[in-house]
């Protein structure tokens, strides 16, 4: 298929010239290093902290994940942030999404000093975003963007629709995409006319969480659908937001689930803990 976006492709050729500029931090003296802090057993967050720990692995960066119980308290929970925050070998810090109800999301990622904020998702970091200044960036947003590089997309004037409105995909993406002079549209639960909306635009994003919820009438002949979904169909298998087997048909270019944004998400992770660790350099 000659349309395909192929992230997985992309990301081990990305991983190339890491390894070797992680190699090199390594010869000046600086280990960069990430740490993860998973709570309870959720089974999805513990597939994408194990690929987050494989990738770091085979790049040289050191690794280091704290699985704490779904029961451990805000306050324990607090308190490996602020030792993380203190530790001057650590470059970057993040807590894996979703937290357990009980646990103020917003509190505990407030906590991560925002220079190892390194998914981006901390109130500094998202301001220096839409000031359009963008430092430590939303993996997934940032993944997504390199991704369109990759395939030469020039997103000026384009019109852009993204299906999520959620920190961790849609609004940093919708600032990303905002920089480079598309035209972008935040589409959510409560949009009216959805098909009517995504059939205006050339590149479609969705991450909704639900499996064959972009069908083909929804998508307009040529358009780039990126899916972000991560879904389980009824026979267990992983699949995307997207009816693949009929939008592929369709579309201009298309991403794969697995193998499309997720690998990217990774990756680009991984570049912004060397670009954090290049400072410790300085
Ligand atoms: N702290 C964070 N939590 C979450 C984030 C995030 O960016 N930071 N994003 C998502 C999940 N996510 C990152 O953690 C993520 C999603 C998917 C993948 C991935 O490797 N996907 C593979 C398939 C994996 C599988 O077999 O199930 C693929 O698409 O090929 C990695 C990371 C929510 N939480």
């Amino acid at each position: 298929m000659n349309n395909l976006i192929d992230g997985k492709a992309i990301a081990n050729e990305l991983a190339v010239s890491l390894r070797q500029s992680v190699a090199e931090l390594k010869r000046s003296g600086v280990q960069p290093k990430l740490a993860v802090i998973l709570v309870g057993d959720n089974s999805a967050s513990a597939i994408y902290v194990r690929n987050k720990g494989r990738r770091a692995e085979e790049l040289g960066i050191s690794f280091r994940l704290i699985h704490l119980p779904a029961t451990v308290n805000e306050a324990e929970l607090l308190r490996n942030i602020e030792q993380l925050n203190q530790d001057s070998g650590v470059d970057g810090i993040l807590v894996q999404l979703p937290l357990p109800a009980a646990i103020n999301e917003e509190t505990v990622i407030n906590a991560i000093a925002p220079e190892k904020d390194v998914d981006g998702f901390s109130p500094v970091n998202f301001g220096h975003l839409w000031q359009n200044n963008p430092a430590i960036i939303p993996s997934t947003a940032g993944g997504i963007m390199t991704l369109l590089k990759a395939k030469n997309i020039d997103l000026t004037g384009q019109n852009v629709v993204i299906i999520n409105r959620s920190n961790i995909v849609g609004r940093p993406l919708a600032a990303l995409m905002l920089q480079q002079d598309a035209t972008v549209t935040i589409a959510h639960s409560k949009t009216k006319n959805l098909p009517e909306l995504t059939r205006t635009a050339d590149i479609l994003v969705s991450a909704t969480g639900r499996a064959a919820f972009v069908t083909k009438d929804m998508v307009h002949p040529g358009a780039i659908v990126i899916d972000v979904g991560m879904n389980r169909d009824e026979a267990g298998k992983l699949v995307g937001d997207v009816d693949f087997a009929a939008v592929s048909k369709k579309a201009g270019l298309i991403t794969p689930v697995p193998g499309g944004v997720g690998p990217m998400t990774v990756i680009t992770l991984m570049q912004q803990v060397v670009e954090i660790a290049k400072k410790r350099k300085d």
